[in-house]
């Protein structure tokens, strides 16, 4: 198993005020490490240090051999100004190229776009404005864009908030997917169940890392419940 990324004394202060101790940890390639703590303990603010969004102090070495495949981001629900002159096809067309929007589309990009549209069940909707999302169409969304980006660590902040059965379910086995891909997965998550079945390793953050645990009963959990989850989809579509 290779280490993607280390942090020495990783520590976050806003406005004089110390959000984050300082945390030495190691992540490693094709885990997943799930982030739990009460509200307000810093999870976010973690996440959001390793993507460069907020001031750490210490340090954060990554080891990954192309820089440019970095971190995937999927946030926190969102919530997008309904205004917005921006549909579903065109935001996830920009975060897979950088050509500008009025040049015509190549045929492998509008065939991208389809494709993660139907990989998270929003097969359907690409003419909407992002505003006319719903709460779970928005969360799927924000997964679509980061499975377009191939990256070697992703960073997931409370995926299933506002998502149905199903949606959690294909949410779930994707992120399986990806660790078996070898992605590095870091995913803040309130359900004790969820991380008991399908964490590796479980990190406690209140004010810092306030416990660690590997999870040796994950990987035999992981074969059955998938197994459910494809019967109990299966179900649904007869
Ligand atoms: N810009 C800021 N200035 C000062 N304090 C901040 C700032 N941003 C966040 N905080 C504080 O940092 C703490 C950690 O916030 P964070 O969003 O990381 O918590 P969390 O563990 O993700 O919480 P939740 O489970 O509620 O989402 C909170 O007390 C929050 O109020």
């Amino acid at each position: 198993m290779s280490v993607t990324l280390q942090l020495k004394e990783m520590s976050l202060s806003l406005n004089d005020v110390e959000i984050l101790q300082p945390i030495s940890a190691t992540l490693q390639a094709g885990r997943l490490h799930a982030i739990t703590g009460p509200n307000g303990a810093g999870k976010s603010s973690f996440l959001k240090c390793l993507l460069g969004l907020m001031p750490h102090k210490g340090q954060i070495k990554r080891h990954w051999p192309d820089k440019n495949k970095g971190v995937a981001y999927v946030p926190q629900q969102l919530a997008f100004e309904p205004s917005l002159p921006i549909t579903i096809d065109e935001y996830l067309t920009t975060t897979l190229t950088s050509r500008a929007l009025f040049f015509k589309r190549a045929s492998n990009i509008r065939a991208q776009v389809e494709g993660l549209l139907e990989r998270v069940g929003l097969e359907g909707k690409k003419h909407l404005r992002l505003g006319q999302l719903s709460g779970g169409e928005r969360q799927r969304l924000m997964f679509a864009q980061a499975l377009g980006q191939k990256r070697h660590l992703w960073c997931v902040d409370e995926p299933m908030t506002g998502l149905d059965v199903t949606a959690q379910a294909l949410i779930t086995q994707e992120l399986l997917a990806l660790r078996t891909e070898g992605v590095t997965l870091l995913v803040v998550h309130h359900d004790p169940d969820w991380v008991s079945d399908y964490a590796d390793e479980v990190w406690s953050i209140n004010g810092g890392l306030a416990g660690h645990q590997v999870n040796l009963h994950a990987m035999s959990t992981v074969r059955r419940k998938t197994s459910n989850v494809m019967r109990c989809d299966q179900e649904e579509v007869a």
